[in-house]
């Protein structure tokens, strides 16, 4: 082993050997996929919470809703949500 080797198997062999290609050939594209369905679909927005880009205002809203009491912020949250439609 080289000095200053830290033991693990070089870069440069891994890239170049067969079994690591026909591993990622599937493995790289299929996670590019799943992140790609992930947000396409809609299910990330589920999953995370986050508002829709329509749904950050009501239709009838002038001012952008700042959580203002740092105390009550859950609960100013949860009455937001609790109001908007699903
Ligand atoms: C679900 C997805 C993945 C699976 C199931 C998977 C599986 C594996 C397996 C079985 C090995 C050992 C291969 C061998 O020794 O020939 C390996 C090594 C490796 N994979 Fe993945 N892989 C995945 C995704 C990725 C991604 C996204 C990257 C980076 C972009 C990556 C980079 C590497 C590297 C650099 C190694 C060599 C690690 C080492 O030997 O120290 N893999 N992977």
């Amino acid at each position: 082993m080289a000095a200053g080797s830290t033991g693990e198997r070089p870069f440069f062999e891994i890239v170049t050997s067969v079994r690591y290609w026909v591993i990622h050939a599937v493995t790289l594209p299929s996670i590019f996929l799943a992140g790609f369905l992930f947000v396409s679909t809609g299910l990330a927005y589920d999953a995370f919470g986050t508002p829709r880009p329509n749904e950050y205002y009501r239709s009838a809203e002038v001012r952008p809703p700042v959580v203002s009491d740092r105390y009550d912020s859950k609960l100013q949250i949860d009455e937001r949500l609790s109001t908007l439609t699903p």
